[in-house]
């Protein structure tokens, strides 16, 4: 089913539900950094957020820092634009940054 693409009002509306995730000046993507405990913690959850990502079939950039996760994502099916799928997922790893100590 095609997703269809978010205003930016819309964008804005929902990041509001989202803390530390942002719409990057002039970039059509949502991104969010994480800082761990340890360089260990930190590919944990890379695995975790890897599964959840097949799990929806949405997959975003996910970077690996020395002691940080970096998502950014958007929706290649909307032809790079942020849809409902990409909150979804941001929601989806919000859940589990807890669980993993993640700040
Ligand atoms: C064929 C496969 O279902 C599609 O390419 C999926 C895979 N993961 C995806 N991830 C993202 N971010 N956007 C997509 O449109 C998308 N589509």
């Amino acid at each position: 089913m095609p997703v269809e693409p978010l205003s930016q009002k819309d964008i804005e509306d929902r990041l509001r539900e989202l803390p530390g995730w942002s719409l990057p000046d002039g970039e059509e993507r949502l991104a969010r950094t994480y800082r761990l405990t340890s360089h260990f913690a930190a590919t944990a959850m890379v695995i975790h957020i890897a599964q959840i990502q097949d799990e929806l079939n949405h997959h975003s950039e996910l970077t690996l820092g020395y002691n940080t996760v970096a998502l950014t994502v958007n929706s290649h099916d909307a032809g790079g634009r942020v849809t409902e799928k990409d909150f979804e997922l941001a929601h989806r790893v919000e859940a589990i940054a807890p669980g993993h100590g993640a700040g």
